[in-house]
């Protein structure tokens, strides 16, 4: 069975509902530690949404020194499968594993709502099951994230295919060009601000779009053995 390690960092939110989410869609949960130096031989990672270490200094720039944070970035350069959903994906921006930062919403307040997503790419491990120019909606919850990057990795970003999802509709955060998430060269490492973990269940909708991640990382996995 496919294994999926969740992190959980001092400060993690959503690192149960992650791993709840992994579960629901049949797959196995594997806790990992913060300060565990063991990947305990996971198929993939998800660093989850939250407040590690209480946000401090910048989202994520204190998690991105965590023992388990070296694993990763090793393991990802060789290809394995992680997915950094909001806090997780400013972790990956400090780790420079993504380009790019992420900082405050431009309205400079914590925005909760509904989100709608375009499909950029799905030449990813994480949207290989999705369409280019599907809408899909997913929860979007933070403070900090409005995604910038300097003009030339922007423009690098645009030309190689590496925007995986913008805003549709109204951007909520002042994200320059509307982006809501990215991937890194090999596509294997994707980071989005909103949260596919938790529109995986009816109880929970209204979009049941987050399915859609796992069952591209599944379909990755399997087209691969
Ligand atoms: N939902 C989250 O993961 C929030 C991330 C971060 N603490 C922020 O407010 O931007």
């Amino acid at each position: 069975m496919t294994r999926v390690g969740v992190v959980t960092f001092p400060g993690s939110l959503d690192d149960q509902d992650a791993a709840r989410a992994v579960t629901v869609m049949g797959l196995e949960a594997v806790p990992l530690w913060h300060a565990a130096h063991d990947l305990e031989g996971v198929d993939a990672v998800i660093l989850p949404g939250g407040f590690s270490y209480g946000d401090y200094l910048r989202c994520g720039a204190i998690a991105r020194f965590s023992p388990i944070m070296s694993e990763i970035i090793d393991a990802a350069n060789q290809g394995l499968p992680v997915l950094g959903i909001c806090n997780g994906f400013q972790v990956l921006c400090e780790s420079h594993l993504l380009p790019g930062a992420l900082i405050r919403n431009d309205r400079r307040t914590f925005v909760c709502r509904d989100q709608r997503l375009e499909v950029i790419s799905r030449d990813t491990v994480w949207t290989c099951a999705m369409g280019e120019g599907q809408e899909i909606d997913i929860v979007l919850k933070n403070g900090e994230g409005r995604y910038i990057a300097d003009e030339e990795t922007l423009a690098r970003l645009e030309g190689e295919n590496q925007i995986v999802f913008r805003y549709s509709g109204l951007n909520p955060n002042g994200s320059v060009n509307d982006i809501a998430g990215v991937t890194n060269r090999r596509g294997n490492v994707v980071g989005l601000m909103p949260h596919p973990e938790h529109n995986v269940e009816e109880l929970t909708g209204p979009s049941l779009d987050g399915r859609l991640f796992f069952e591209s990382l599944a379909s990755f996995l399997s087209a691969r053995v």
